[in-house]
């Protein structure tokens, strides 16, 4: 199953594994020697054209000459280092290592002036050779770097899952809970299969109108080698045409150009992902027998309007990245939901009071149930903001020089939001790591994330906010609340029978999940296994 570091390492990886990784390449160590020496004079020389009078960069750990902050990126811990950063250097803290620029924001506000308000500067993404280029990946609009190309494309993919439009998927995200409640009854033990399974059905029935199938579906098994290749790619120090971009005009037939043939590979699966389900569907609609469907709504249109090749074009590419930009998210957040509730007895507790209150016992939860539900609101926001999916954002590039607080940001530094030290500051969020719902019921119980709220950051930042988070969110929330109608979350037992002690534990990286941890879910009784039973005639 492909682990996804979507879209592109984060600088701090690709610099500190080029060092780790270096010798072992078949390239000659001189001629990479060489080629860095030059790259470092030419930025060198560009410093001092851009920045005459040598206006300093904001605050950040001493470079030291010429590899620079190298070993000041963290590697692994990197929420706990960066905070620690935080605490020493302010909501500013820069680092540059081999010509590469990084600014780390640590404060809700000052990255609100960033990617908010000078959001025409700090919109744009950092280009891999590797993996947009080589792999293919360059028609994925999250890649894209900021222009024309990436706002049609943007536009596109927002018109379909806008605030207003997003409740239109919410009977499709509604009978993929019911299955995830029966695949739980089923197998209890191959959880992270149900959520992986749950995130794809949703997302495949929502842009393509296809039925996945829990196990083995074909368009899901060539998306998981396209996701794992970048997952790959996205290593670090993996592929030195990622520091050296002109290696990738090396042809495929000369020794230590191993990485051409991988991309290739690679290549084939990105370009099916995209492709297969896509003419799946021109020829449902051909025969008639199409459902409606993102695809299926927008190709209709188009043929309505006059055929144009670039907007079918600009179609398949938004329907494609669908699935790599939210599959591996939403078993993120589920996943922490899980730890959290083996955690806190005393929250599922108090969810379920709510829910049989309001819902009572004969039924599941569902969408009409929102607004008198406030408490299993608060803990889909208490899941987004305890362990964000993306703890540092995904990096933005500046285009252009800029003086931002007296500081100098060449063009071309990455930002990353540090959505963790956003979302754990305690005068904010006061004991920021316990899981705590209540800390959101006295807020006001809007529906969606607005930019102006803090938890907003759990979906990154600015103009490149994720655009699916409307959707996401709904799909969190239903999960969460059918999850807690039907079942009891506790710790699994040791050889014993005692519980097994459970800590929060997570993984490094730029998708973070939580570590295997030992958990025991079963319905609550008879009458919830059979609310559970009923769905699947309900749902046929
Ligand atoms: C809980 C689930 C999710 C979380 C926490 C999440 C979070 C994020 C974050 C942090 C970003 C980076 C934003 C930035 O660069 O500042 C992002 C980008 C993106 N997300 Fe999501 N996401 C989720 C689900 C989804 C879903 C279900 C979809 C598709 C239906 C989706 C589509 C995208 C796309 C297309 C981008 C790239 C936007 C761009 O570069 O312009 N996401 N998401």
């Amino acid at each position: 199953m492909a682990r996804v570091a979507y879209f592109f390492q984060s600088a701090s990886d690709a610099l500190r594994g080029f060092a780790a990784n270096q010798t072992r390449t078949s390239l000659g160590i001189h001629s990479v020697l060489l080629s860095l020496f030059c790259h470092l004079l030419w930025k060198l020389y560009v410093r001092r054209r851009d920045n005459p009078r040598g206006v300093p960069h904001p605050p950040g750990p001493k470079p030291l000459p010429l590899i620079g902050n190298l070993f000041d990126f963290a590697r692994e811990n990197e929420s706990a280092a960066y905070l620690n950063m935080a605490h020493k250097y302010g909501d500013l803290v820069f680092l540059s290592a081999l010509g590469i620029n990084v600014l780390i924001v640590n404060d809700f506000q000052t990255a609100n002036e960033l990617f908010e308000k000078r959001s025409a500067n700090y919109s744009d993404r950092h280009e891999s050779p590797m993996i947009n280029h080589l792999m293919g990946w360059d028609w994925s609009f999250g890649h894209m770097r900021y222009g024309e190309r990436w706002k049609n494309h943007r536009k596109m993919f927002h018109r379909q899952f806008q605030q207003s439009v997003a409740p239109i998927h919410r009977p499709i995200q509604l009978r993929s809970a019911h299955e995830l409640l029966r695949l739980i009854v089923e197998k209890p033990n191959d959880l992270i299969k149900h959520l992986r399974h749950n995130a794809a059905s949703v997302i495949m029935g929502v842009v393509y109108g296809i039925k996945v199938s829990p196990q083995d579906d074909k368009y899901i098994s060539v998306a998981e080698t396209a996701l794992d290749g970048m997952a790959r790619a996205a290593n670090p120090g993996a592929f030195l045409v990622d520091i050296f971009p002109s290696l990738k005009y090396v042809p495929a037939w000369m020794p230590g150009a191993g990485f051409q043939v991988k991309a290739r590979r690679w290549r084939n699966a990105v370009m099916e992902m995209r492709d297969a389900p896509f003419e799946f569907v021109l020829k449902a609609i051909k025969a008639g027998t199409a459902v409606p469907s993102f695809v299926t709504n927008l190709v209709t249109d188009l043929e309505h309007r006059g055929k144009n090749d670039e907007e079918m074009e600009q179609i398949r590419n938004c329907a494609g990245l669908a699935y790599a930009a939210g599959a591996e998210s939403s078993v993120s957040s589920l996943s922490s939901f899980f730890l959290a509730m083996v955690l806190h007895p005393e929250v599922q507790k108090k969810a379920r009071e709510e829910i049989d209150r309001v819902v009572g016992r004969g039924r599941l939860p569902d969408y009409t149930d929102r607004d008198s539900l406030p408490y299993i609101s608060a803990v889909t926001k208490e899941v987004l903001r305890w362990n964000p999916v993306a703890p540092l954002g995904l990096p933005h590039m500046s285009t252009e020089n800029d003086i931002f607080r007296g500081y100098f940001i060449p063009a071309g530094t990455l930002i990353m939001g540090n959505s963790w030290t956003i979302l754990h500051d305690p005068e904010n969020f006061p004991d920021p790591m316990r899981f705590d719902p209540e800390r959101f019921l006295d807020k006001p119980t809007d529906q969606y994330l607005s930019p102006n709220e803090p938890l907003s950051t759990a979906f990154g930042y600015g103009r490149r906010i994720c655009p699916g988070r409307f959707m996401a969110e709904a799909q969190v929330w239903i999960s969460v609340a059918c999850i807690l109608a039907a079942f009891d979350i506790a710790p699994g037992k040791d050889e014993y029978g005692n519980p097994v002690k459970v800590e929060a534990k997570f993984s490094s990286g730029m998708i973070c999940h939580p570590l295997p941890f030992s958990y025991s879910i079963a319905p609550r009784d008879q009458r919830a296994k059979m609310l559970i039973e009923q769905t699947q005639l309900m749902d046929a």
